[in-house]
């Protein structure tokens, strides 16, 4: 049964104190990436059938398997696909930023160039549940920034991936997709294999391993954030109903057994309402085993002494999602500083982030939403700069730079400017005039 907790200061560490990882994974990622550096493709094989169900026989998805796929796909999964896909589009196109160039008087041009990445892994989980619908989210802001290759790898259940999974991703634009998940999949894609090819970012969500995994990877490849097992947190007021708040969250933990939801309100009736609700609704869910262990675990209920509070509750756990059911959502929205994706109002349960509203799912958590932002465009590039300067415009700053470098001490910049003044260059000769 959820804990129910009053906001106090004697219970502060138990009220902020989340899931933390299992003990054993951070070594058992580590062993895992060790094997597949050195054995590649086999150790891959030998991870399929340890963890999935068996090896395929060929680790990448061919052609042939994603036409058979898309047409094996409900047409009407195809078109809830397409205009998912189309919301998702529109709101990440709004991301898009631009190149600049300062163009300066007395022959100064400074700049900044976009350009996106040439090649990114995206990891789609496929665990306890297949997500086409990470496919899309993590593809589509890809695609619209430009990735020149996007490859995906997400687990193949005995040696095949789910028609849906490979329909969304003919929809999205992946390029490349293998049959592999897990931290060995993370690894595959941060050293390569002889078949997977090492790429410069790993993005998207998965469980424990797989985050543990991009956090070992960080630094001979880029990742987005950690975005572990799946996080809600919802702020309710007195006159929520019970149903609904305890429907949304389930909604998240059916997704893990370390997935969390908690509830913070400021009325104790709908604190008992809602665990009441809680055990009602988890009877007859189909995920109940799972939806269980995370409620039991990592679910609380904390009474808090009014909405204020709650709101810096939220701010100090910096959850994956944040649902403001109250009346007047906008009034309270400036005070959220620490959330992955804000749902505001009683009419906007967290699934319609999951798969419709357009703003991205894959998003920071176990607190690293003080710190880390959606998934979007900007992930899929990187910026660098650029300057130019006449003679003219060198020696009106070559003084200041002179006197610089010599507070530094470091005498050969000052000289790497001053020799040029002495040398005889024309302004122009180089076709910037
Ligand atoms: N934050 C987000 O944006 C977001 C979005 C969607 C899903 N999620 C989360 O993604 C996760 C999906 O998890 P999943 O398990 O269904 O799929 P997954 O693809 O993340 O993980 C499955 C893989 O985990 C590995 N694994 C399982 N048990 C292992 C063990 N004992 N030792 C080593 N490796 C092991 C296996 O390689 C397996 O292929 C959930 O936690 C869900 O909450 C998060
Ligand atoms: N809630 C998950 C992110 O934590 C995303 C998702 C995909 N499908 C359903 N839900
Ligand atoms: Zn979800």
């Amino acid at each position: 049964m959820i804990r129910i907790l009053s906001y106090n200061e004697m219970n502060r560490a138990d009220i902020f104190q989340r899931s933390t990882v299992p003990t054993g994974v951070e070594d058992t990622v580590s062993r895992i990436i060790q094997q597949v550096k050195e054995q590649k493709d086999s150790a891959l094989l030998d991870y399929c059938t340890q963890f999935d169900g068996g090896a395929p026989e060929r680790l990448e998805v061919s052609e042939e398997e994603i036409r058979q796929a898309f047409e094996s796909t409900d047409p009407q999964f195809i078109k809830v696909l397409k205009k998912a896909s189309d919301n998702i589009t529109s709101f990440h196109s709004c991301q898009i930023r631009n190149s600049f160039i300062q163009n300066k008087s007395s022959g100064i041009v400074v700049g900044q160039k976009i350009v996106p990445l040439d090649r990114v892994g995206l990891y789609v989980p496929g665990g306890t549940a297949a997500y086409p619908s990470s496919v899309l989210m993590n593809c589509i802001p890809a695609k619209i920034a430009g990735v020149k290759e996007i490859i995906m790898v997400t687990p193949g259940k005995n040696g095949t991936v789910p028609p849906a999974i490979l329909s969304a991703a003919k929809i999205a634009g992946v390029h490349r997709i293998f049959k592999v998940g897990g931290a060995q999949a993370v690894a595959a894609l941060a050293y390569g294999t002889e078949t997977i090819p090492k790429v410069d970012k790993i993005v998207g969500p998965g469980n424990a391993f797989v985050a543990e995994a991009k956090k070992q990877v960080f630094g001979s490849v880029d990742i987005d954030m950690i975005a572990g097992p799946s996080e809600i947190l919802i702020i309710a007021d007195q006159s929520c109903q019970a149903g609904q708040v305890a429907a949304d969250m389930l909604s998240q933990a059916e997704h893990d057994k370390m997935a969390s939801a908690v509830l913070v309100t400021d009325s104790p009736r709908l604190a008992e309402s809602v665990r009441s609700e809680l055990e009602r609704q988890l009877s007859v869910l189909p995920r109940e085993e799972i939806a269980r262990s995370s409620i039991e675990n990592n679910g609380k209920i904390i009474v808090a002494p009014n909405l204020e509070t709650a709101i810096d509750i939220a701010n100090e756990i910096a959850p994956e999602h944040l649902e403001l059911c109250v009346d007047n959502p906008f009034d309270y929205l400036d005070r959220i500083r620490h959330a992955g994706s804000v749902f505001l109002g009683k009419n906007c349960p967290e699934a319609l982030g999951d798969y419709m509203a357009g703003p991205n799912h894959t998003l920071p958590t176990s607190g690293t939403a003080r710190f880390s932002s959606p998934l979007s465009v900007d992930d899929f590039v990187k910026k660098y700069q650029y300057t130019y300067y006449t003679k003219a415009a060198l020696s009106a700053a070559a003084d200041d730079i002179i006197y610089f470098a010599e507070q530094e001490g470091l005498s050969a910049h000052a000289r790497s400017v001053s020799v040029r003044l002495a040398e005889d260059l024309e302004d122009g000769k180089d076709g910037m005039g």
